[in-house]
């Protein structure tokens, strides 16, 4: 007896699973996961997917809430991984699993316990999704995205964080409000450590090609009667004040992980602060993941720009490394 299914459709190749092109799994269904989750869902640059997350409840009630928006979707497929053999032939996995910041706690104060979620995620998802990138965001980013390239064996250019990518998002926003110019006409690179120690590239801020630094030289320094070296201040409490606020960040890390996800899926090539292996650059010489402007496409980081840098921005970045290679040097992997 003919389904109603038979009935309606001749199929022209019956049986055989289209294989998904654009595949994206997202470790963790909390805050940040459903925030990149619901930004790359509607971004519809995915055709599939795939949550996963050890708490199950939360997973299934996740995935079929977002599924029941699938009439106002372009996304085919939307679903809750039991195991990560459902994740496999992803092209890219992006992870936020793992505890966040409680109210006054560094992003640095989580690593430990975050490395040993790391240790039950990335081998399984390395294993099913060889070929995948991997793009890391729990916290502290940039030290995670060295242990989830020391975990999956990847090569380097398949292993990013999504580092500054956020606080230049922030930087953009903060100065296109002191200029009335919508961010994405105002330029201008946080590069450095996700965190305290991020570097602002003031000789690169720009709205046009117009230099700010040339408007005023004294941009970046306490003799500033306008005050523009807070906003990098600014950026580096943002995190801070919402957590402070609403208790955790969501929102803008969605819509700016989605951004890469876009480049990375389309090959767009466009230039991102991520986090990268930065050893041999800028005079590092530790194995050391540090966010620099970066080409993304589909081998993931397929450059790196060579950004010319002040004396006292390269002390700053040397500064960032040391700090994170001395915690990374007493990790136990
Ligand atoms: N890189 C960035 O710019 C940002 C990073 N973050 C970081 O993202 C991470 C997640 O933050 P939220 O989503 O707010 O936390 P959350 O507590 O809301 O969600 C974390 C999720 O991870 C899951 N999880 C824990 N262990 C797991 C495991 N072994 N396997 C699979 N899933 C597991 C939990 O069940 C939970 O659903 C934190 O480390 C936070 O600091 C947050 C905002 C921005
Ligand atoms: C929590 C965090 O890393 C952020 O929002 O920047």
């Amino acid at each position: 007896m003919a389904t109603v299914r038979e009935k309606l459709l001749h199929e022209a190749q019956p049986g055989k699973l289209a294989l998904a092109r654009a595949k994206v799994t997202v470790v963790g269904v909390g805050q940040v996961g459903m925030a990149c989750a619901f930004s790359i869902l509607q971004s519809g640059v995915a055709d599939d997917v795939t949550l996963i997350d050890v708490m199950k409840d939360k997973l299934q009630g996740e995935v079929l809430d977002l599924q029941h928006g699938s009439l106002f979707l372009k996304t085919p497929k939307i679903r809750a991984a039991k195991d990560y053999s459902e994740t496999a032939d992803s092209k890219l996995c992006i992870i936020t699993a793992g505890v966040r910041q409680r109210e006054g706690e560094s992003r640095l104060d989580l690593v430990q316990r975050n490395v040993e979620v790391f240790k039950q995620i990335v081998p399984p998802l390395a294993q099913y999704s060889p070929d995948a990138i991997l793009l890391v965001v729990s916290n502290p980013v940039d030290i995670l995205t060295y242990v989830a390239w020391k975990l999956s064996g990847f090569p380097q250019e398949r292993v990013l964080g999504s580092g500054t990518n956020l606080d230049s998002a922030r930087f953009r926003f903060l100065m296109g409000e002191r200029l009335g110019i919508h961010p994405s006409s105002v330029h201008g690179h946080i590069i450095g450590e996700h965190g305290d120690s991020s570097v602002a590239v003031w000789s690169g801020a720009n709205v046009a090609g117009v230099s700010l630094l040339a408007l005023n030289p004294e941009l970046e320094t306490k003799q500033d009667s306008e005050g523009w070296a807070k906003v990098h201040q600014d950026v580096v409490n943002s995190a801070y004040e919402v957590i402070r606020l609403k208790g955790y960040t969501s929102w803008a890390i969605g819509l700016s992980v989605s951004g890469l996800a876009q480049s990375i899926l389309k090959n767009l090539r466009s230039v991102h602060p991520v986090s990268t292996l930065v050893k041999g650059m800028h005079g590092i010489d530790q194995e050391v993941f540090l966010s620099v402007p970066s080409v993304l496409g589909w081998c993931g980081v397929c450059g790196v720009l060579n950004q010319p840098l002040k004396e006292m921005e390269t002390q700053q970045l040397l500064q960032s490394a040391k700090t994170l290679w001395d915690i990374q040097s007493n990790l136990a992997l």
